[in-house]
């Protein structure tokens, strides 16, 4: 049986990267870039003021105390002006007047003189002025020519805030991967609005696909609920691949028993099958396997199999398509000792948490057999282990949903 290490690899060296598209900067939240943002300008794109206040020519420094002729003021959105060698009233942001290079906040000077209408025009300094000081400088956060944000970065609200602060207009985005979902078994009641039927149960792998691939920016394309027959599931493939599904993720009758038709069916519509069963729990039975260019996963049915192939094994092929590169995993401190399977890499819910000592600890769930969903919903991590550990051991923990590099807390206290 293949390891996780090695079904990975088997999947990412069949990872196509996805085309780039251009995009509005507001609408690209979530989206990953495709290209590196060259900054078309300089940020701050000229010199100003940081304070409220006098600017004035430096030089080497001014003394505290000496007097200065105010020649006249400049706020924020005034274009550029020559300062005539005379200090001038600035305002925050405005744009420093030719021939000054440093500002004094104006609590830090005294008033000697107004003009007629009442803007000054004569101060001291009550402290010593150095050159620079108070100024922001054209280019200081971002330099013009420079990478502003990489190619890679999966866009945010503080990306949003710098691309618009360039005038950056269109950014250059992955497509978002089409995905289609096949869930399989009779058993399924997929309309959570009608009542369950003798020997029904509601389906609830769909539901969970459907909205983790929309939190990864992907385009669920096909959303389907089959019965167990292979013919029934092979229509469904055809139409995901009409539809030109990058990815089709099938759950269900993918093990041992009579109505797990998953792996024959692919093999008749010709797939090429890269592994079937991992040395992993939950979702040991899983295959994956190539169709064409579509990438096909076939996780098992129980939902905790579902989870695990969605954050190890689909997860990781989605940020390849992207051109993002491998996300880290972090250590954890186990509050407590474990036994896991040997052979097997277990993939456990815990609640992962800063301690006083400044390290992450964390605490596995009780009671989790792959089928139940309790814990996942308690749950802001996995843990990752391959063998008994005690109490105190470090472990690899990763965030409970793709793309999370911290540990949210959208569980209550009372969940340990
Ligand atoms: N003789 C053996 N039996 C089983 C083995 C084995 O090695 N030998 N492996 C077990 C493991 S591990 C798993 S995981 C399951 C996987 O089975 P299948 O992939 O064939 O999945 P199903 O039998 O169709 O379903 C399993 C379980 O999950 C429920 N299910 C299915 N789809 C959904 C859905 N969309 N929403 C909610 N729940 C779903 C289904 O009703 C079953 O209870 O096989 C073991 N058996
Ligand atoms: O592979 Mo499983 O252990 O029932 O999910």
């Amino acid at each position: 049986m293949i390891g996780y290490d090695d079904a990975l690899f088997a999947l990412l060296q069949q990872a196509r990267r996805l085309d780039a598209v251009s995009c509005a900067t507001a609408d690209a939240l979530g989206k990953v870039l495709a290209a590196d943002v060259v900054s078309p300008m300089d940020l701050p794109s000229f010199d100003h003021s940081a304070m409220d206040g006098y600017a004035l020519h430096a030089g080497q420094t001014l003394a505290e105390g000496t007097e200065h002729a105010v020649h006249g003021s400049q706020a924020a959105g005034d274009a550029s002006c020559n300062s005539q060698g005379m200090a001038w009233e600035i305002m925050t942001g405005a744009r420093l007047p030719e021939g000054l290079d440093s500002v004094v906040p104006v609590e830090r000077t005294e008033l000697l003189a107004r003009q007629d209408d009442g803007s000054p025009a004569r101060i001291r300094l009550l402290d010593t002025l150095n050159p620079k000081a108070n100024v922001r400088y054209a280019g200081s956060d971002v330099a013009k020519a420079a990478v502003a944000i990489q190619a890679g970065t999966s866009v945010e609200a503080n990306h949003v805030m710098l691309l618009a602060a360039l005038g950056v207009a269109q950014v250059q985005v992955v497509r978002p991967p089409r995905v289609a979902v096949i869930c399989t078994g009779k058993e399924l009641q997929a309309d959570l609005a009608q009542p369950l039927a003798d020997g029904q149960i509601y389906g609830s792998n769909g539901p969970y696909l459907a909205a983790a691939f929309a939190a990864m920016g992907a385009q669920v394309c096909c959303c389907e609920t089959v019965d167990d027959t292979s013919a029934t599931f092979v229509a469904a493939v055809q139409r995901a691949r009409e539809a030109a599904a990058d990815l089709i993720v099938s759950t269900g009758a993918v093990s041992m028993g009579r109505y797990d038709f998953v792996p024959d069916a692919l093999l008749e519509l010709g797939a090429q099958v890269l592994f079937h069963k991992v040395a992993i729990r939950p979702g040991k039975p899983q295959l994956a396997a190539m169709l064409g260019d579509a990438m096909v996963f076939a996780l098992p049915g129980t939902p905790m199999a579902v989870a695990v192939g969605l954050r190890f094994f689909v997860a990781p092929v989605l940020r390849a398509m992207r051109g993002q590169v491998p996300e880290r995993t972090w250590q954890a401190v186990l509050d407590a000792p474990q036994q896991a399977k040997g052979g097997l890499l277990h993939f456990l819910c815990a609640t992962v948490m800063p301690g006083s000592d400044g390290r992450l600890h964390a605490h596995v769930l009780a009671q989790q057999q792959p089928f139940r969903i309790q814990p996942f919903a308690q749950a802001n991590a996995w843990v990752l282990l391959s063998g008994d550990v005690p109490g105190d051991a470090r472990v690899e923990v990763v965030g409970l949903q793709p793309e999370t590099l911290v540990f949210g807390q959208n569980h209550p206290a009372g969940a340990r």
